[in-house]
């Protein structure tokens, strides 16, 4: 389990995140929300052991299992699996040897992989559809297939806490399901406990067992998805209404704008 107790960030005299804690559970998913700027990024990067530029820890602890995470990037890597927002890639690696990346913190100091090292890298690529790219270059692939071989790369770290930073955002909707598909899995059959950041709070609602939503100003409210997604809460930390209700036995959540009469706009609301 991770622990997160009284966590804050600051950059200059700035505070990005404020005495923020919560805990996210193994074999569970737990989402992270919030609106823009919130510091969600900021919280799983504090976590990864990889601040934001010029930001640092002023205060709080995380714990995973009870011990403090560990401070040797190595070590770090092989307990915590980080996703980052936006999938940049420089380099025109194959699909699998991008995938292969993925092992580097388990791997001797000549890098060579093992065959348990291949039998991981097969799988995730399995688990996430990418087998059939395995000698693309990722320099060509198309926004949602690069997303989906940087969550393999993660993946393949088989590391117990898992971190993704919006995921989902270049996926289609299909694709987004079965991505919440792999990190359940990952999470209920491996015993793992993933945080991911999400921005669509149906899908949220629909597949995550607990969410954590950080509240501008500072702090959150955590506890199971039901509760979390409470109008009155959501409407204090996103400053909208929402409707919280429910089709095809899907939890839905629909953020609605007051009529734009009421801000001074004069048509075509959405
Ligand atoms: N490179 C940077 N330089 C200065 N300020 C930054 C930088 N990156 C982020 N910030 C600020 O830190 C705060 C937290 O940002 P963070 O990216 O963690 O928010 P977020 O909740 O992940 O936002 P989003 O939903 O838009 O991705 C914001 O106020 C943001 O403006």
């Amino acid at each position: 389990m991770l622990t997160v107790r009284a966590l804050s960030v600051h950059r200059g005299g700035r505070a990005l995140l404020d005495g923020v804690g919560f805990t996210a559970r193994c074999g569970a998913v737990t989402g992270l929300i919030g609106p823009n700027g919130v510091g969600k990024s900021t919280l799983l990067r504090a976590v990864a052991g990889l601040p934001p530029q010029d930001a640092t820890v002023r205060g709080g602890s995380l714990l995973f299992d009870g011990r403090p995470l560990p401070t040797m990037a190595r070590e770090r890597a092989r307990l915590v699996g980080f996703l980052p927002q936006g999938h940049a890639v420089h380099w025109p690696l194959t699909v699998r040897r991008t995938v292969e990346l993925g092992r580097l913190p388990h791997l001797g100091p000549l890098g060579r992989l093992r065959p348990e090292d291949h039998t991981a890298v097969e799988r995730v690529m399995a688990a996430t559809g990418i087998d059939g790219l395995s000698q693309r270059p990722v320099t060509g692939l198309s926004g949602g297939e690069r997303a989906r071989v940087m969550l393999a790369r993660v993946l393949a770290g088989e590391a117990p806490l898992l971190l993704a930073d919006e995921p989902a955002a270049s996926l289609d909707p299909g694709h987004q399901l079965r991505l919440m598909e792999v990190l359940r899995a990952e999470a209920v059959e491996r015993d793992r406990a993933v945080l991911v950041v999400l921005h669509d709070l149906s899908l949220a609602a629909r597949c995550c067992d607990h969410l954590v939503l950080l509240k501008p100003g500072g702090g959150c409210a955590a506890g199971p998805t039901p509760a979390v997604l409470d109008p009155a809460l959501l409407r204090e930390a996103y400053g909208i209404p929402f409707a919280v209700t429910e089709a095809a036995g899907v939890p839905l959540v629909i953020p609605t704008l007051p009529p734009k009469s009421d801000r001074g706009v004069s048509r075509h609301a959405c």
